[in-house]
């Protein structure tokens, strides 16, 4: 797609809002496009609303509510720079008739390596070994044992591309891997030997690691809790770096409490950040990192252009790449 040469502008949120972009990638945005950030245009709405072509959102602001598209006449686009569409009202986009894109591939890879990465470290125990080796005020430990990785079993559920991906990563590891998928995928199973479940609640009773990698959905909300984990071995590690609301938290934290499972790895939690009480926080069976899969530098350069790109292409009428096809 070509850069455009009289740049339309694009509102976005401000750099230093939480889910914005590091300040490295501005540049990459002013390649193509004028910038509003959010702060700006909420100060001063009338000078930038006949103007902005498209909207530039990453989770966090802006918040695309009806208020925000009655006040933008002339927007053609929101593109979101994520894999997840679960903060947009599509609905509400559909109906207003809105052209909206996502960045579903490009940080594939990064987070399945991450999805790997918390398995190792929770397999591994792996803060509570950094700590025991460099805080000065913790005992140093020769022996925080972990729980072996090679021949165990894995249970992905959702095996779309970062699903895929973690299977790939985990037979490197030698393990077994299980899924569980609404919709099975044969040629995926075959080329690196899974094993499908057509049933969440049959897979769990077999897996060491079970690691959630669906979309937040309708279907999707909730699906993990007190019977699920009651359905794990005592000795399971769960792991979720998709939504947070794919969780029953408050329960996760029951079977946590009450050794349902061993132990939990959250790239994501609701809400983000957790309140400094909250047990989640507390608990040394519990991993938690502030959502960060998909953050390598690689990773979000590629997501921005891609976004950035999709963004142009709706703003000159010609095919949206990654467009989200609203039903
Ligand atoms: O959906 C994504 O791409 C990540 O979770 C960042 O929002």
């Amino acid at each position: 797609m070509a850069l455009l040469e009289d740049k339309p502008m694009v509102l976005t949120s401000h750099v230093d809002e939480l889910h914005a972009y590091p300040q490295i990638f501005v540049p990459v945005m002013e390649n193509y496009f004028r910038i509003v950030w959010w702060a700006d245009f909420e100060q001063d709405k009338e000078r930038y609303a006949n103007q902005i072509q498209g909207v530039l959102v990453n989770g966090g602001l802006p918040r695309v509510t009806a208020e925000l598209l009655d006040t933008l006449p002339n927007l053609k686009i929101v593109s979101t720079l994520s894999v997840g569409i679960d903060h947009l009202d599509l609905q509400l986009l559909k109906s207003r008739d809105m052209k909206v894109s996502s960045v579903p591939d490009v940080s594939s890879d990064c987070v399945a390596d991450w999805g790997m990465t918390l398995l190792v470290a929770a397999a591994r125990r792996l803060p509570e070994a950094i700590k025991s080796a460099t805080d000065t005020t913790t005992p140093f430990n020769y022996n925080i044992l972990g729980k072996k990785i090679t021949g165990s079993t894995l249970g992905i559920v959702g095996l779309g591309r970062i699903g895929y991906g973690i299977a790939e990563r985990a037979l490197g590891f030698k393990m077994k891997v299980l899924y569980f998928d609404i919709i099975r995928q044969p040629e995926r199973e075959a080329a690196v030997g899974l094993e499908f479940y057509s049933s969440l609640d049959e897979l769990l009773p077999h897996c060491d690691f079970i690691i959630t990698v669906v979309p937040l959905t309708l279907q999707t909300h909730g699906m993990m809790g007190r019977e699920q984990f009651k359905l794990m071995k005592p000795s399971a590690i769960f792991i979720n770096i998709a939504r947070a609301p794919v969780v029953h938290q408050d329960q996760l934290v029951e079977a946590l409490q009450n050794k349902t499972i061993q132990a939990a790895v959250l790239d994501v939690t609701s809400p983000e950040p957790l309140p400094p009480h909250h047990p989640l926080l507390h608990m040394p069976n519990v991993i938690i990192t502030p959502h960060m899969g998909a953050n390598s530098l690689e990773s979000r350069r590629g997501v921005v252009e891609a976004g950035c790109e999709s963004c142009a292409a709706a703003i000159q009428g010609v095919a949206v790449p990654r467009e989200v096809v609203l039903k």
